[in-house]
């Protein structure tokens, strides 16, 4: 059984660091960050997103989505923050950067792991964020159960452990914090950030990632 490893509270940043994304926060349809726009909605996903990583490195692909891959020194601000987050995780090198910009209760992110197989089987995630404050759910995902094994002569699909309390749970984001996933909370567990009807501002969510090459 895998292990769910996050700090209790998530660690918190700096907040002067995220000046440069400054014109992201803002509600207006278009954002940049540096002298580079980042376009809203991308490939029709219920938020904005842009890939940032590291030259040669293999293409990302999820949920059908193949985004471009910018390059770091194209959004000064984001690699500051890539030098803070190493500064805070000593031992990581992250190569890659998912940005996904909520630009209000209405963008979301539904139920994922973040499992492709480019970032090996336990990877360590940072997820930075800045602006208005999300909910942030963790869910433990089914346990598999074999086929094969019956103890009662109910099907095993039907005895599928249910859900407890223990196998959920959910985190406050606010400005300047960050959260780890590490461990096997890839492949163990799924997240997402849901709609939320009285939300108006704008939240900008950073993940770093480490692609195998
Ligand atoms: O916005 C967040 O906090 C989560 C984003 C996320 O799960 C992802 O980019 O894979
Ligand atoms: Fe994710």
């Amino acid at each position: 059984m895998g292990t769910l490893r996050l700090p209790r509270q998530p660690h918190s940043l700096d907040p002067t660091h995220h000046t440069g994304l400054r014109p992201l926060l803002r509600s207006d349809r278009m954002g940049s960050v540096g002298c580079r726009h980042i376009s809203c909605s991308q490939q029709n996903q219920p938020r904005d997103t842009c890939y940032v990583a590291s030259a040669g490195l293999p293409d990302l692909v999820y949920s059908g989505y193949s985004p471009r891959a910018y390059l770091w020194d194209e959004f000064p601000p984001l690699k500051e923050i890539l030098e803070m987050v190493h500064k805070a995780l000593p031992g990581n090198r992250f190569n890659s950067l998912l940005l996904n910009r909520y630009k209000g209760g209405n963008d979301y992110v539904g139920w994922h792991s973040d499992d492709e197989k480019l970032y090996g089987s336990a990877p360590e995630i940072a997820s930075v964020s800045f602006g208005c404050e999300r909910e942030f759910f963790l869910k433990k995902k089914p346990s598999k159960i074999s086929h094969a094994v019956r103890t009662d002569g109910e099907p095993a699909s039907k005895r599928a452990r249910k859900n407890t309390d223990s196998d959920q749970r959910s985190f406050m984001l606010k400005h300047g914090s960050m959260l780890v996933m590490r461990g096997y909370t890839q492949r163990d567990w799924i997240h997402s950030v849901p709609k939320r009807a009285k939300v108006e501002a704008v939240r900008i969510n950073l993940t770093f990632r480490h692609v195998l090459s």
